[in-house]
C-alpha cells in the first residue's frame, strides 16, 4: 500500500527552493548514446494504472498533494481579466473550507497559475500576497515558430510583468532534422532571457516522432539550462502520456545521476480525471522518489483536473458526489 503523500505539516504553500539547473556544455557523445526500447516502455507504462489502488485517507493524502502540484492554467483564445481573476482565486482557495476542514487541512492552494503572456499582469495583482507564482507560456506558444528575437522578447516581457516561471516550447523542427545544437543553443538562449525566472521547456512530445527523440531532446534541454521538462502544450493532437512520462523521467533520473542536478517534469495536456493525477504521482514516486512529489520538481499543467479532484475529496468527506458543473473552474 502506497503511504499517504501529504501530511497537514507539509501541505501548505509550494515549497519552491528555488534551486536552478545551470546547465552543461553539449556532450553529443552522451546525446547519441541514449536509446528508447519503446515496446519494454510501453509494457511498463501499461501496468501503472492498472495496480494503483489507493483508498479512503490514503487517496484523499495524494489528492491533496496533486492539487499543490497543480499549475491551474487557462489558455484559450476567449480568455479575459475576468476568467484569469476567478482561476487566481480558485488558485488560493482550491477546496472548499468545508472540505478542507472534514480532512483536518488548512493552506493548500496550487502549484502556481498559468496563463497566456497578456494575462501576467492581471494573475500577478489578483495573486499578489499568496505567494503562488504566475508561469506565462512564452515564445510564441504552442507552435513557436514567431521569429526567434521576438520569441525571445517575449520570455522578457513576461518577466519584466512578473512571471517568476517561464514555460517555453521548443522548435519541433531541430528534433525531427537531428539538430541537436541548434535545439542546445535555443535552450541556453532562452534560458539566459529568462533570468532569475524557473524556465520549463515544452517538447510538444506528440510531434517528435519517436521516443528516441523524446529522450534525446529532454537530454538537450537539461543540457541548456531548463529547470523543467514538460511534455506538451495541450494544443498538439497526442499530449501526455504514460509512455512519454517514463521516457522523460529516466531522462532527469540518468542526468541527475550524471550531474547531480535536481529537474522537474511537469506532463500536461489532457490530465483531468483524479485517478490519473494518482497514477502519474505514483510512478514519479517509483522512478524518481519521493524528493520529487515537492511542487518545485513535480506540477501537472492542467485545465479541468481539479474540478474532479475537487469532486473526489467532496465524496470522500460527505459520502456524495456532486455534479460536475458545481466545479466549473480548474
Ligand atoms: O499546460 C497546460 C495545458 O495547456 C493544459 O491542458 P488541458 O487543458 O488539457 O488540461
Amino acid at each position: 500500500m502506497l503511504q499517504p503523500a501529504t501530511t497537514s505539516q507539509d501541505a501548505h504553500l509550494p515549497q519552491l527552493t528555488l534551486t536552478r539547473n545551470p546547465g552543461v556544455d553539449l556532450d553529443m557523445n552522451w546525446v547519441r548514446s541514449v536509446q528508447a526500447n519503446t515496446s519494454a516502455i510501453e509494457r511498463r507504462a501499461a501496468t501503472l494504472p492498472a495496480r494503483r489502488s489507493v483508498k479512503k485517507d490514503y487517496q484523499a493524502a495524494w489528492l491533496l498533494k496533486a492539487i499543490t502540484c497543480i499549475d491551474l492554467t487557462t489558455l484559450s483564445g476567449d480568455d479575459t481579466a475576468a476568467r484569469v481573476r476567478r482561476l487566481c482565486a480558485k488558485a488560493r482557495h482550491p477546496v472548499s473550507a468545508q472540505v478542507l476542514a472534514a480532512l483536518d487541512m488548512q493552506g493548500i492552494t496550487t502549484g502556481a497559475v498559468c496563463v497566456y503572456h497578456e494575462m501576467v499582469e492581471t494573475a500577478v495583482a489578483a495573486l499578489q500576497g499568496s505567494g503562488i507564482p504566475v508561469a506565462a507560456v512564452s515564445t510564441g506558444f504552442p507552435a513557436g515558430l514567431s521569429p526567434f528575437d521576438l520569441r525571445i522578447e517575449e520570455i522578457r516581457r513576461s518577466v519584466a510583468a512578473g512571471a517568476s516561471e517561464i514555460d517555453i516550447v521548443i522548435s519541433r523542427r531541430h528534433v525531427l532534422e537531428g539538430n541537436w545544437q541548434a535545439l542546445y543553443d535555443e535552450m541556453r538562449e532562452m534560458r539566459s532571457a529568462c533570468g532569475d525566472a524557473h524556465v520549463k521547456a515544452i517538447l510538444a512530445t506528440g510531434e517528435l516522432g519517436t521516443l528516441r527523440n523524446v529522450a534525446r531532446a529532454s537530454l538537450i534541454c537539461m543540457m541548456g539550462g531548463a529547470d523543467f521538462i514538460k511534455t506538451s502544450t495541450g494544443k498538439e493532437s497526442v499530449n501526455a502520456t504514460l509512455p512519454v512520462s517514463l521516457t522523460m523521467i529516466r531522462a532527469i533520473r540518468d542526468y541527475h545521476a550524471a550531474t547531480g542536478i535536481h529537474i522537474g517534469y511537469k506532463p500536461a495536456g489532457g490530465i483531468s480525471k483524479a485517478k490519473d493525477a494518482i497514477t502519474y504521482l505514483a510512478l514519479i514516486k517509483e522512478e524518481l522518489g519521493a524528493r520529487w512529489l515537492q511542487p518545485d520538481l513535480f506540477r501537472f499543467g492542467a485545465s479541468s483536473l481539479l474540478g474532479d479532484i475537487e469532486r473526489q475529496l467532496e465524496h470522500h468527506v460527505t459520502g456524495n458526489y456532486s455534479a460536475a458543473h458545481r466545479h466549473p473552474m480548474g
